[in-house]
């Protein structure tokens, strides 16, 4: 017999990963959204409540709903979903917000429909989501939400996603300046060519940092956190951007660059208490503005999803 409810934290991520555009992405522990999924006699998904930020209710124009009712035309199901959304990632942050609804809602159905799906197919799904909020399917925050720890999207046509290693004495510092960044607008900004030499430089920073994952290397992981594709285009939208990363970088982060399509900035380092001095310098920088801005230190979150 097969759970009636079930209710879920779905974690912020962070995509892209400095060298990773559109492909890398890791998965936060300390934010996150939470939901309540149950089963209804009436056939459909209805979003019966959403709480923290204004969101459509409406199943078609929430991505949490697109997602689940791409899900549900598949497995086909004779009863249908109740969703509840409580929301604590804001909307247009860069650390997957619409990745976290999109994804909680058909990792959910999946598990009461007795698991048909696996996290590929689950991700494939949840695909159908984000693609309302970016204008584009891309499965950067989806995988390691679904997945956990650090992932690489090998490919969204068929889709396949890489689990990469975490090693072990990681963590993430996010600063979140309160101002909005659409993923549709950011993505309009990027040229759609760049050249030969910088997509060089980009794709031996990606393996290398893939490797570095894989040997713990700290050295090559620093040395590899680089974008020379996305990062100079984007980084005009960021107030302060440059002093953010330099204040991280000179506080002993391995690397720091734009979180997803930001505003969000993310810096990795090694042992918490470097994570920890790299959020006081980030928090210097911004407490020098009239920006409203929220942090958050976090170890990498390698269960993705979990049901609470
Ligand atoms: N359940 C939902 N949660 C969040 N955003 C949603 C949801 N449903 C629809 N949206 C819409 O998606 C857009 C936010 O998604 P967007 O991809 O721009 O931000 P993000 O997910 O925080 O960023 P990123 O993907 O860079 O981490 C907003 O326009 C919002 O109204
Ligand atoms: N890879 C995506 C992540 C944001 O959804 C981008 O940077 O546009």
């Amino acid at each position: 017999m097969n759970k009636k409810e079930i209710k879920i934290f779905s974690p912020a991520t962070v995509a892209n990963v400095s060298c990773g555009y559109d492909v890398l992405g890791f998965c936060l522990d300390t934010i996150g959204d939470e939901m309540v999924i149950r089963t209804t006699e009436r056939k459909g998904i209805f979003i019966t409540k959403i709480e923290g930020y204004d969101l459509p209710l409406d199943a078609t124009k929430n991505v949490a709903g697109v997602s689940a009712l791409a899900m549900i035309a598949d497995a086909k199901p004779d009863f249908g979903f109740e969703i509840e959304i409580y929301k604590n990632i804001k909307p247009g942050s860069g650390i997957g917000s619409s990745s976290a609804s999109a994804s909680g809602s058909v990792f959910a159905i999946n598990e009461l429909l007795g698991r048909p799906y696996t996290k590929t197919q689950v991700t494939g799904f949840a695909m159908k989501g984000e693609a309302l909020a970016s204008g584009s399917e891309h499965a950067d925050n989806l995988a390691p939400g679904i997945f956990g720890g650090f992932t690489l999207v090998k490919s969204i046509s068929p889709l396949e996603v890489l689990q990469l290693p975490t090693p072990k004495d990681i963590y993430a510092t996010i600063i979140h300046p309160q101002i909005e960044i659409k993923t549709s607008d950011a993505r309009a900004i990027l040229p759609k060519t760049f050249p030969l030499k910088d997509a060089i430089t980009q794709w031996a920073n990606l393996g290398s940092f893939v490797h570095a994952l894989h040997t713990s290397d700290y050295e090559l992981l620093k040395r590899s956190l680089m974008d020379v594709i996305v990062e100079p285009h984007r980084s005009q939208l960021i107030p302060h951007f440059a002093e953010v990363k330099l204040a991280a970088l000179e506080h002993g982060a391995l690397g720091a660059s734009i979180s997803g399509a930001g505003p969000a900035i993310f810096a990795l380092s090694k042992g918490i208490e470097n994570a920890e001095n790299v959020e006081k310098a980030m928090r210097e920088v911004y407490s020098k503005t009239a920006i409203a801005f929220e942090t958050y230190v976090s170890k990498i979150n390698t269960e993705g999803i979990r049901e609470l």
